[in-house]
C-alpha cells in the first residue's frame, strides 16, 4: 500500500505520543505470573504500566528489591515479605501495596503505615473455597480417607474388621472454632447439616453478630480445647496468636479430638503438636498450613498416620483464585488513582 511521507510522519508521531504518554503511566511489579482475570484488568485498564514475574515460582529476593525500585505499585502474593528493607529498595514513589491474600502476616504493617502507604487484601471472595476446603480436611481426617485409601492401593485391605480404621463422626458432635470470622461461620453452615450437637467458639472478644448466625457459643481458650470434638482453628495470625496451639492447648483437649488448621502455620507449636499426636493426647490432626512452607519431606510430622498434611491448598479453586486476583487488580487501580479500594486493610 503506497503512503504519502505525511502520513508515515503523523503515524511515527503519533506511535511517539503514545510511547510518552504510557511512559508516564504510574509503573507496577506484578510479583507473580497471577490468574487471568487480574492480569486482564490491568492490561485492560490503560492506567498503568505493568512489569510482571512471569512465573509460577516466587521471585528471587534480590530481583524483587531490584525491580520495585522507583515502581508506584506493588501486586504481590503471600511469599513475598513486604518489610523495611523491601519499601526502602522500592523507594518513595510506592503508593499502593495490593496482596492476592486474605492473610497479611508478610506484611510489616508498621512500616506500611509510616510510609503512608496503602494495602489492599482480599477477603470474602474465598470464605467459600476456604470452608469447603476445611470441611474436606477435617472429615479426611477424623474418617482417616488417606490412610483408608493407602491400604487399599498397597494390600492392607484383607477382610471386613469391626474397628479397622474406625475414626470420628460429626453427628452429636461439639465442634470448637478458635477465632470467628466469615470463615469460621462459613465452616459451622457447612458442618450443621452433619448434626453436629453445639458450636462454641473464642476469640479475642464475643462476636455475637456472627455467633448468631450459627447459634454459637462465646467460651474461653480453655473450655474451647475441653469441649471441643473437632477444632478449627481460624484466627489471623498475629503477635498475639503465634503459636498460641501449644502443649497447654493440646493437654487439655480430649483424646478422641481432631484438630483442624487452615489459617497459618504460625499459629501452631508443630513440636508440641507432634508430641501430641504421636503419645495418643489427641486423635488427629488436618493441616492446610505449617511452618515453614513447604514443609520439608523429612519433618517428623509426614511420618504420622493420623496427621494429614496439604500444600496451603485452602482456597485453591479456579472461581476462587481468578477473583482474588480481580480484586486485587481493581484494590491497586483504586489505590493508584487515589479512590476507595473494593477491600482495603485498615493501618
Ligand atoms: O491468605 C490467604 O489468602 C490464603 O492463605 C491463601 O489463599
Amino acid at each position: 500500500m503506497w503512503c504519502s511521507r505525511a502520513a508515515v510522519r503523523q503515524v511515527a508521531l503519533g506511535l511517539r505520543g503514545t510511547q510518552r504518554a504510557m511512559a508516564t503511566l504510574p509503573r507496577v511489579y506484578v510479583s507473580r505470573k497471577v490468574p487471568p482475570q487480574g492480569l486482564d484488568i490491568l492490561r485492560k485498564s490503560g492506567q498503568v504500566q505493568i512489569e510482571l514475574w512471569d512465573s509460577d515460582d516466587p521471585v528471587p529476593r534480590q530481583e524483587l528489591l531490584k525491580k520495585v525500585k522507583g515502581c508506584d505499585g506493588l501486586l504481590c502474593v503471600l511469599t513475598e515479605k513486604i518489610d523495611a528493607e523491601l519499601l526502602d529498595a522500592a523507594g518513595p514513589n510506592l503508593k499502593v501495596v495490593s496482596t492476592m491474600s486474605v492473610g497479611f502476616d508478610h506484611l510489616s504493617l508498621d512500616e506500611l503505615k509510616k510510609r503512608e502507604i496503602r494495602v489492599g487484601y482480599t477477603p470474602e471472595v474465598l470464605t467459600d473455597a476456604v470452608a469447603e476446603l476445611t470441611v474436606a480436611l477435617l472429615l479426611a481426617t477424623s474418617r482417616r480417607l488417606i490412610e483408608a485409601t493407602h491400604e487399599a492401593k498397597t494390600g492392607g485391605w484383607g477382610t471386613w474388621r469391626t474397628l479397622w480404621l474406625c475414626g470420628y463422626e460429626l453427628a452429636n458432635s461439639t465442634v470448637g472454632i478458635f477465632g470467628l470470622g466469615r470463615i469460621g461461620v462459613a465452616i459451622a453452615e457447612r458442618l450443621k447439616p452433619f448434626k453436629v450437637k453445639k458450636f462454641i467458639y473464642t476469640d479475642v472478644a464475643p462476636r455475637p453478630e456472627l455467633a448468631e448466625a450459627i447459634q454459637a457459643e462465646f467460651v474461653s481458650m480453655d473450655e474451647l480445647a475441653r469441649q471441643s470434638d473437632f477444632l478449627a482453628v481460624c484466627c489471623a495470625l498475629t503477635p498475639t496468636t503465634q503459636g498460641i496451639c501449644n502443649k497447654n492447648l493440646f493437654a487439655k483437649m480430649k483424646n478422641t479430638s481432631i484438630f483442624i488448621n487452615t489459617s497459618r502455620g504460625g499459629v501452631v507449636n508443630q513440636e508440641d503438636l507432634y508430641a501430641a499426636l504421636s503419645s495418643g493426647q489427641i486423635a488427629g490432626a488436618g493441616l492446610d498450613v505449617t511452618t515453614p512452607e513447604p514443609l520439608p519431606t523429612n519433618h517428623p510430622l509426614f511420618t504420622l498416620k493420623n496427621c494429614v498434611i496439604l500444600p496451603h491448598i485452602a482456597s485453591a479453586s479456579y472461581t476462587t483464585r481468578n477473583a482474588m486476583s480481580a480484586l486485587a487488580a481493581n484494590n491497586l487501580l483504586a489505590g493508584l488513582r487515589g479512590d476507595p479500594m473494593p477491600k482495603e486493610l485498615q493501618l
